[in-house]
This record gives C-alpha cells, sequence and structure tokens, in this order.
C-alpha cells in the first residue's frame, strides 16, 4: 500500500465522522458559505503579483516536520504582502498537521484566494471547503476516477468555487480534463513514491489546453526555475518547503519576490 492509499483510507474515515458531527445544513448556515470566492485567474495573471501559490505547510509524510513554531494568521498576512497571487492551507491533520481552523484563520486574516489543500474524495468536503471561506479547492487526478472529477468539480462550481486539478502524468491529465475546471497543476512530486523532479512540468505542459490556467507544484526552490517555467507557459507556481522551513517564511517570500523582480 502506498502513502496515498494509507491517505485515502483515513479521509473516507475522517469524512464519515465529520458527516456525523455537522451535517450539511449545518455548514450551509455557516458564517462563509454566502460569501463570493475570488477569481483565482484574476490573481493569477496581476501583474503585480508574483504568480506564486504560497502554502502553511507543517509538516508532511515526506519530510516530517517542517515547521510547527509559526502561526497561520503572520505567515500568511506576509506572503500575501509580498505578493503571492493565492494561499494554499492544509487542512489534513493526521498526515500534514493541518487543520481546518488554519483555514478560518488564512480567510479571516486575508484577501486573497485560499486554496484548500486536502484529499477531496466526497461532495461534503467540497461544501465544507465553501464554510471555511476556501475559494479554491484541489482535485487531485491520482486518487479519483472521471466522473468523480467530474461531479466533485461540478458541485464546486455550483458553489462559486474555483477547481485546480492536480495531475502527475499525461494519463491523468488526458481521462481528468472537464468543463468546470479553472486550472490544471503538474505536481513535480509523485505522490506515490514522494521523488521529485520538475521536469514533470516541462513535459506535460504542452498537454495541457489553452483554456485552463496552468500551475507547476512542488520542489520549486530557485528564482530561476520559475523564470523557465514562466517561459514554459505556467501562469502559477505553488511553493511549500522551501518558505516553510525558514524560522521566518513570511520573510522567505518576501527575499524570493524580491529576487523574482530583479532577475
Ligand atoms: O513543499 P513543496 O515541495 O513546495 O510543495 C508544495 C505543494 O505542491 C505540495 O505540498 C503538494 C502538492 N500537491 C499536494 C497534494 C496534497 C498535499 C500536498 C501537496
Amino acid at each position: 500500500m502506498t502513502i496515498l492509499d494509507k491517505i485515502v483510507l483515513r479521509k473516507k474515515e475522517e469524512v464519515a465522522l465529520a458527516k456525523q458531527a455537522v451535517s450539511v445544513q449545518q455548514l450551509e448556515a455557516g458564517l462563509h458559505f454566502k460569501r463570493n470566492p475570488y477569481i483565482f485567474k484574476d490573481f493569477l495573471l496581476d501583474e503585480q503579483r508574483t504568480g506564486i501559490i504560497a502554502e502553511f505547510k507543517r509538516r508532511s509524510p515526506s519530510k516530517g516536520i517542517i515547521n510547527d513554531q509559526v502561526k497561520v494568521a503572520d505567515v500568511t498576512q506576509a506572503y500575501a504582502a509580498a505578493g503571492a497571487s493565492a494561499l494554499s492551507v492544509l487542512t489534513d491533520i493526521d498526515f500534514f498537521g493541518g487543520h481546518t481552523n488554519d483555514l478560518l484563520e488564512a480567510r479571516a486574516a486575508n484577501e486573497i484566494p485560499v486554496l484548500r489543500k486536502d484529499f477531496m474524495i466526497d461532495e461534503y468536503q467540497v461544501i465544507e471547503a465553501k464554510a471555511l471561506g476556501a475559494d479554491i479547492i484541489l482535485l487531485i487526478a491520482a486518487i479519483l476516477t472521471p466522473a468523480e472529477i467530474k461531479n466533485l468539480s461540478a458541485v464546486a462550481k455550483n458553489l462559486g468555487l474555483n477547481v485546480l486539478l492536480e495531475v502527475h502524468n499525461e494519463q491523468e491529465l488526458e481521462r481528468s480534463i472537464c468543463k468546470d475546471l479553472d486550472a490544471i497543476g503538474v505536481n513535480n512530486r509523485n505522490l506515490a513514491d514522494f521523488t521529485v523532479n520538475i521536469q514533470t512540468s516541462f513535459d506535460l505542459v504542452n498537454q495541457i489546453p489553452e483554456d485552463f490556467m496552468k500551475i507547476s507544484e512542488s520542489a520549486i526552490s530557485a528564482v530561476e526555475t520559475i523564470k523557465e517555467l514562466k517561459t514554459a507557459g505556467f501562469n502559477g507556481f505553488l511553493i511549500g518547503e522551501n518558505f516553510m522551513k525558514t524560522a521566518n517564511p513570511g520573510q522567505a517570500m518576501r527575499d524570493f519576490a524580491g529576487q523574482l523582480i530583479s532577475v
């Protein structure tokens, strides 16, 4: 069994428990449920911003603890001030040390799009994402059938949420494309075995249809890489560990964004 299989098994239990604890009706009565999500594309294409989707990630199955000393509101505000186009907040507890409260805190502290970073397998989680104040949800092709992707993205669209589909190879991309997606993310990390290779992004970029925003995800640590990815056609760059592994992730993002302007 791969780590991804383990995460999905645990996620099924977690979703079943969440459904018992909070009904869909309760979610729909929640604080953020009626807000209009930001349009992801507008922030990615905003020339005043960097295209970086800056991630708050305490730990991961591949790296263990990355940073458990910093606060969500502090870090995400600094990311936004440094020119992030969007924020990514892990809400998975068991494998990434995240929490739904982290998303609520990021929402309350910021006025840019927030991505709920989790393993979505059920409509309930999409509705929950809206209630938590998310603007964007992630759908991971490796754990979903094409029919599930169609259904979950349609549910998200109905709620005004933006949808980021994550793929790792050409087969996943081809079978998963559907009309309710806004952005396609190429994950440079293979979630089944954790190997990373930026080349994955360059190999897949030209297979992504023009109608979608193109995002390169994971293992990005150099400003030069962003330049190359931009030239190749990417609009967005998802960066977590490179910032989170430092004592002051917001400052790390500021320094990175500063270099981006000067190269
Ligand atoms: O920390 P990195 O290497 O910059 O990667 C960030 C992000 O791409 C990564 O956390 C990620 C990409 N897809 C995921 C799916 C689930 C959990 C995490 C992820």
